[in-house]
């Protein structure tokens, strides 16, 4: 597959034990949900994506994103976005110097601004550059989050439960906001999650690990 994120013959330990084995391919712009009981490892195969994996662990087999083998890559060079539940925004900063932390090195002044002020429009949030992050709501600070991570302009999309801190309202409306975003840049998504409305409104495939089932 030369787009998209293909996991091949992944197989993780921890202590001379095994924790997973995956192989899978998630083409672009498509979704893998993966579910499993608290501590099969999900979290963890996140970490070996994004070549974050702490060193308890041992890995075999390869991650390929659009074409690049990117097993041994260090974690900057990967490409990989990611956000988490606890993705906090830094409370000392604007919303504009937030969104700065995303952006990729280079550009002038002027064309940073613009690249903000265009992420921002992104999610009708135009014109919060210079808000302090406490004064946003917990949709707007999650719409943030995701434009902080898609400024670094990822060929993939990690998500680790990032919607279950948020009320049934709030959750379903980032939910179709994350989704929607990825699938107007063809990323493909790989969410880990415990709810099953989450893999639902994500589509494509379900990998239960810890289970041996798929669906
Ligand atoms: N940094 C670490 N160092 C050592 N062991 C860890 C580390 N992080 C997690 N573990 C252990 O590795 C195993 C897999 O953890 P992981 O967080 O990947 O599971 P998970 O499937 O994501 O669980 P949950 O659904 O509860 O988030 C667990 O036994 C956990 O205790």
């Amino acid at each position: 597959m030369d787009r998209g994120l293909s996991l091949r013959d992944v197989t993780i330990s921890k202590g001379g034990a095994p924790l997973l084995s995956i192989s899978h391919d998630v083409g672009s712009g498509e979704a893998l949900t993966l579910m499993g009981p608290s501590g099969v490892g999900k979290s963890t195969l996140l970490a070996f994506i994004t070549g974050t994996l702490p060193a308890d662990f041992r890995a075999k087999g390869t991650v390929w994103l659009d074409g690049r083998d990117i097993t041994q890559a260090p974690p900057h060079r990967r490409r990989v976005g990611i956000l988490f539940q606890d993705d906090l925004l830094f409370p000392h900063l604007s919303v504009g110097a937030n969104l700065a932390f995303g952006l990729k090195p280079g550009g002038t002044a002027a064309e940073r601004s613009a690249k903000i002020a265009e992420a921002l429009d992104e999610v009708g949030l135009s014109g919060f550059e210079n808000r302090d992050p406490a004064t946003l709501s917990g949709g707007q600070k999650a719409r943030v989050a995701l434009m902080r991570m898609l400024l670094s302009e990822p060929c993939a999309l990690l998500l680790d439960e990032p919607f279950s801190r948020l009320d049934a309202a709030l959750r379903a409306q980032v939910r179709e906001m994350v989704f929607d975003r990825a699938r107007a840049r063809q990323l493909p998504v790989l969410m880990v999650t415990h709810d099953a409305e989450d893999a639902q409104a994500a589509g494509g495939h379900v990998v239960t690990l810890g289970a041996q089932t798929e669906t």
